[in-house]
């Protein structure tokens, strides 16, 4: 059974490509359900419980906003996309700690990917850089502006939006003096939902650039794309030992591949299964 409060510790994760091999998650991450907090909230530490249920409430409230936002600046009803993703939609909450790395030209935070969801609202350290986007073909950082979240665009809200909105390829990179912490919080499709693109946005000139799909089967998918990478097509599983080799003997920066993205998903078969 999946447990709902988990803890991972990703620094190990190596990346080898014919040019290079690559820590790529040099970071820490502990994740749990938003909503309801009554499920989860025994399963905490005690610190940061008194402001969890209000914070949490809170970002509802501010997802749902901007999911009507988005639809309306698709022309659609208000609460078209909302009703897309779902009933019950998926709610976690991931803090991610990025320790000081003696050699920040050898790792990366938090991988190249896009995010799976619909929507992340982020809050981020207030003076440490680190989340960066690619703007024009070249990796921009996202500094932190003080009181402000930076909201991120998934993959359930491109493929409804029939491609119209994208969901930007980020990253996290480290550095040598400071620890930094994000706090990302996810709204995604139940498993039963069915996503594809929205009928109204499609015509003759807007034909479906994707399928339709359970939830389920994306995220299935996903996990099997990330299993043949562990198996060894696109790394391979890391001991202590090769983390030091890979530390020691990484070739030249340069962009990486993202390890989990919307091209990963388009390999799906192109058909009207779930119509
Ligand atoms: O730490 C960051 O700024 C990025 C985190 C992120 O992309 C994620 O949690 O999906
Ligand atoms: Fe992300």
């Amino acid at each position: 059974m999946t447990k709902p409060v988990r803890v991972s510790n990703d620094c190990l994760k190596v990346v080898e490509s014919q040019l290079e091999k690559k820590t790529t998650m040099w970071s820490e991450t502990f994740s749990h359900p938003r909503h309801p907090v009554d499920d989860f909230t025994h399963l905490l530490p005690r610190n940061p419980l008194p402001n969890i249920a209000e914070y949490a409430k809170e970002i509802g409230v501010l997802m749902k906003r901007l999911l009507s936002l988005i639809s309306q600046g698709l022309g659609l009803e208000k609460y078209c996309i909302q009703k897309r993703l779902g009933e019950s939609p998926r709610l976690v909450s991931q803090a991610n700690y990025y320790t000081p790395c003696p050699d920040p030209e050898l790792t990366l935070g938090f991988a190249v990917h896009t995010d799976l969801n619909a929507l992340t609202i982020l809050r981020q350290s207030q003076r440490v850089t680190g989340l960066q986007v690619i703007k024009d073909g070249r990796w921009v950082s996202v500094d932190p502006i003080p009181n402000s979240f930076v909201v991120n665009l998934g993959y359930q809200i491109q493929v409804p939006s029939n491609g119209r909105y994208k969901s930007v390829h980020h990253r996290a990179v480290t550095n040598k003096d400071l620890h930094r912490v994000s706090l990302a919080i996810f709204y995604g499709p139940n498993k039963d939902s069915i996503i594809g693109p929205i009928e109204d946005l499609i015509d003759e000139e807007h034909p479906p650039a994707y399928r339709k799909y359970r939830f389920a089967e994306f995220l299935e998918n996903i996990r099997q794309t990330r299993r043949k990478e562990a198996d060894g097509e696109g790394g391979f599983r890391v001991t202590p030992l090769r983390l030091c080799l890979a530390l020691m003997f990484s070739l030249k920066k340069e962009e990486q591949k993202p390890m989990w993205c919307a091209k990963n998903i388009e390999p799906l078969p192109k058909a009207d299964a779930h119509a």
